[in-house]
């Protein structure tokens, strides 16, 4: 330090003033580094926060360990229930507990950046939710304003615990929206916290408070739903007018919510991911739900790896019914794909116009034919001792072929995989569901389920009518689209592979050819129903890296089917690292 006091004393300034200035010089500098890094430039961090978003891409979240049922709201009411009672806890602390978690999943992400937040909170416990965020983020030096959204005078206990432990914590208290009052701006540098409605909502909004959904929606604000986005039924269909808040992510609490896969409610949540928030174990375990998600550790209790001394008579004969004067390619898809979903022989059944061209396409598989010379069959009638029979792709719907289904149908007692055309000959003559054989697959897209079942007002209805139908004529369902859900027994189990680039023709066919394989293996119909749509799905996740969303077709997802398999027991990736 001697030539700090040199150039003092040069400057004539004593000793102690030497040593006193430059103390004073360091503990500058050392508090204005803590208060840099305590508070670095808003721009930076929030595109930290953003980033969760930009990488938010579907597949991402499809591969986290979510639960994998799906709770009614009276369950998750009675799982809180279950979880205070045991741990002897007030259940304030349970809204202490998820709030406390929301704030650690924000502030991993903000690392005390001074974005404004503004968290707008309902009278309910989601309402209560957005308080105790509120609170810790005051705590810790947030930006913060907190809003009570005063939709009715029902504020619940917990809500108020958690109002006015916030007051008592600081001065920054909650400003209160009432009906009628100036709705507070929102500019696009906001995060918003929407913790409005949680999982309580079972009425339509009011339309003041709409308009405070429409006001966050058009701010182009960073929101955060807390739980489901306001104005999002857990256990309904929107109704007509209705507004929802359209989340950049949302975070729900212990298991995922049947809206998140609906198609009129699935595409709102752009990301979301899950908070274990400790309810209690054994009540989750040991509860039945109505609702099952079906991803890679469930087609791992289901999946039988082959013995070394294996042959291929242990895995079953195949027979694919379909095909018609240019429409040989359906049959030709299912056939392959069951080949490559390891059933042990392929046949296909097709008429006698198609032989040369399915041969040439496919020399594993054989083929049997009726004995007329017309561009579609006129009977179904084959030697084929067969384990498993899927029947309908490329077929058409000639009048022949409809007669010869329903004769062929009269012969049959064990399940078999009914799709495509096959359906629509059902839906055209209902009488021959009477000789579809107990626990058989039907595999129909929307429009193929609506001819069979008729017209549905939404979601919700459509779950339901269909899961009544298969149960009253004792079958599966297969509800094909994204996020396939399948229905046996009044239950649902909601399919969590794939990707838009299976909408492409044929793939539909492949799913038909996957299904039938994995009968003929001797899977149970409700095993190879929910292994095959998973299989399929996985099959184009994978394809995907090679030939892109838009480049997948039909045979891509055959051609990867091996590797969907070899993915079952794939070391998990590893999360992407969350960056700065
Ligand atoms: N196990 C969990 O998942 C936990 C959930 N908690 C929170 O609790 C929430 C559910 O809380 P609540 O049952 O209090 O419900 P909400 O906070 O979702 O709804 C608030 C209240 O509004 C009423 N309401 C419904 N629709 C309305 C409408 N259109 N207009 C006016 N009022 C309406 C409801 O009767 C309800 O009492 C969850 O979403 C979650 O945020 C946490 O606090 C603790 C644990
Ligand atoms: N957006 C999507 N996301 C995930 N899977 C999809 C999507 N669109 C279609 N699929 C799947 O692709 C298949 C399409 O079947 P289908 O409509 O019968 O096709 P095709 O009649 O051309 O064979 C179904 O398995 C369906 O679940
Ligand atoms: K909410």
């Amino acid at each position: 330090m001697d030539w700090v006091k040199r150039y003092y004393i040069l400057l004539g300034i004593s000793n102690v003033y030497v040593i006193e200035l430059w103390l004073f010089l360091c503990l500058s500098v050392y508090a204005f580094a803590k208060a840099y890094r305590k508070q670095p430039p808003e721009s930076s961090k929030k595109v930290v926060f953003l980033q969760q978003r930009d990488r938010s891409d579907f597949l991402i979240y499809k591969r986290k360990n979510i639960s994998m049922k799906i709770y009614s709201r009276a369950q998750i009411y009675e799982a809180d229930k279950v979880t205070v009672e045991k741990e002897g806890i007030p259940s304030i602390n349970l809204m202490e507990r998820a709030g406390g978690y929301i704030y650690e999943w924000v502030n991993e992400r903000l690392k005390g950046g001074q974005v404004p937040i503004k968290v707008f909170c309902g009278i309910g416990n989601n309402g209560g939710d957005g308080m105790v965020l509120a609170r810790y983020l005051i705590e810790n030096n947030y930006n913060v304003t907190t809003y009570v959204v005063n939709y009715n005078n029902k504020r619940v206990p917990d809500f108020l615990g958690a109002y006015d432990r916030l007051k008592s914590a600081t001065k920054n208290w909650p400003i209160v929206i009432n009906e009628g009052d100036e709705l507070p701006a929102i500019s696009p540098q906001d995060i918003v916290v929407d913790a409005i409605f949680g999982i309580g909502l079972n009425r339509v909004v009011q339309d003041w408070v709409k308009a405070l959904f429409t006001a966050i929606n058009n701010s182009n604000a960073y929101v955060l739903s807390i739980d489901i986005p306001s104005g999002m039924y857990m256990d309904m269909a929107p109704q007509e007018g209705d507004v929802i808040i359209l989340p950049r992510f949302t975070l729900s609490f212990q298991a995922p919510k049947l809206p998140f896969f609906l198609p009129d409610t699935a595409p709102i949540m752009q990301a979301w991911d899950i908070l274990d928030i400790g309810l209690d174990p054994e009540y989750l375990a040991t509860t039945a739900t109505d609702v099952e998600l079906i991803g890679k550790q469930e087609v791992i209790q289901m999946y039988r790896s082959r013995p070394q001394f294996a042959h291929k008579g242990m895995f079953g004969h195949s027979l694919l019914i379909g095909g018609s004067y240019g429409k040989m390619g359906a049959i030709i898809l299912a056939s392959k794909a069951a080949m490559r979903a390891g059933s042990g022989m392929v046949t296909a059944y097709i008429p006698q116009i198609g032989v040369p061209i399915l041969q040439t396409a496919l020399p594993e598989v054989m083929t049997e034919t009726d004995n007329f010379n017309g561009k579609v069959f006129e009977e179904i009638d084959f030697q084929t001792k067969a384990n498993a029979i899927g029947i309908g792709p490329g077929m058409g719907t000639d009048s022949k072929t409809a007669k010869a289904m329903g004769d062929f149908l009269k012969t049959q007692k064990n399940p078999l995989v009914i799709d495509a055309d096959a359906i629509n000959i059902i839906a055209a003559i209902p009488e021959l569901l009477a000789d579809v054989p107990a626990l058989s697959i039907f595999t129909p897209h929307f429009g193929e389920l609506e001819r069979l079942i008729g017209k549905w007002e939404d979601d919700f209805d459509r779950l339901e009518k269909t899961a009544k139908f298969a149960k009253k004529h004792d079958i599966a369902i297969v509800m094909k689209g994204a996020h396939t859900i399948t229905t046996y027994d009044m239950k649902l189990y909601i399919n969590d592979s794939g990707n838009p680039g299976l909408a492409t023709a044929g793939s539909g066919d492949v799913l038909t050819g996957v299904i039938t394989g994995l009968l003929a293996q001797g899977y149970h119909p409700m095993e190879a129903a929910l292994m095959g749509v998973y299989f399929h799905g996985r099959a184009a996740d994978i394809a995907i890296n090679q030939y892109g969303i838009e480049g997948l077709i039909a045979s891509d997802v055959t051609e990867f089917l091996g590797r969907a398999y070899m993915d079952l027991f794939a070391k998990p990736e590893q999360p992407p690292q969350e960056e700065g």
